[in-house]
């Protein structure tokens, strides 16, 4: 298939509907406004990048997308259901996952233990089932290891089914756990700093894979603090500076927009 340019992809994603919205959001530790009124949207089929410099608010707006925080005022909703006071367990069953900054594996499982986990999430079967190996049972589980394998083969690390989750380079644990949070069958995965601790030959595999899970038809929310990363690979990004939304658009738009460069240089736009 053709690659798209940035603007075919923002002309296709601008007809796609809003999968995830935050809506006037506001969020306050004590005296603090960690997030003052952000609201934008993460359509369809698209790679929305969040970016801003050092406590700008990502983290918390991470929080708050995933339904681990709750804002105090405004709502966050996924697929038009609003998150707030949803389990964390019907928020995965909604069809959102995440990833972590500091891996969460499981070390002392298998790769593929790992991605069965997720897997499991969605599965029909019940206690007694699982307990009796009834045929509906082993079929469910034949299912989800046919689908943990297509999903280790999609991240690249196909050879390693086997191996202890521990054994793993620094970066196929980080692959692993895109494959884990994948395995959940979720519509919206979200990818907290993905690349930490990658080299740039590492980060320029990790774009390549971010780029194959949005073509499989993933929608990917990206926070990523390498600029060259965020700038390559996503097809909007929304950028906040203490709390607020001060830029979003495709990157070329951010890449030349005052206020962002403001922000990243910490210089005062008047004086700039
Ligand atoms: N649980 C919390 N309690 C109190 N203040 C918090 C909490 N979490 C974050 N903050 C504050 O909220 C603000 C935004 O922090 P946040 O971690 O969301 O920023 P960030 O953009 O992710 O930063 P970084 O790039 O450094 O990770 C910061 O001033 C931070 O100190």
């Amino acid at each position: 298939m053709p690659e798209q340019t940035t603007e075919q992809t923002m002309a296709a994603s601008g007809e796609r509907k809003a999968l995830l919205e935050v809506d006037h959001v506001t969020l306050r530790f004590g005296g603090l406004t960690a997030l003052d009124d952000v609201s934008f949207e993460i359509r369809e089929g698209e790679i929305l990048g969040l970016i801003g410099p050092n406590g700008a608010g990502k983290t918390t707006c991470f929080n708050v997308m995933t339904g681990v925080y709750r804002p105090t005022s405004g709502q966050v909703r996924f697929d038009g259901n609003p998150l707030s006071r949803m389990k964390k367990h019907k928020i995965t069953k909604l069809g959102l996952a995440r990833t972590f900054q500091n891996i969460r594996l499981f070390k002392s499982m298998t790769v593929l233990e790992n991605v069965l986990v997720g897997t499991d999430a969605h599965s029909k079967v019940g206690f007694w089932d699982a307990l009796l190996r009834t045929p509906r049972h082993r079929r469910t589980e034949a299912a989800s290891q046919e689908r943990a394998k297509e999903l280790l083969h999609l991240v690249g690390i196909t050879a390693r089914h086997d191996e202890l989750a521990a054994n793993l380079s620094y970066g196929d644990q980080r692959r692993l756990e895109i494959a884990r949070a994948m395995g959940t069958g979720p519509k919206l995965l979200c990818l907290d700093e993905p690349a930490a601790g990658f080299n740039p030959a590492e980060k320029v595999k990790l774009m390549e894979l971010i780029r194959k899970v949005r073509d499989a038809g993933y929608t990917v929310l990206l926070i990523e603090h390498d600029m060259r990363l965020v700038m390559g690979v996503t097809d909007r990004i929304v950028v906040l500076e203490f709390g607020r939304k001060i830029a979003e658009g495709v990157p070329a738009e951010i890449r030349d927009n005052p206020a962002v460069i403001a922000a990243y240089l910490g210089v005062d736009e008047d004086a700039s």
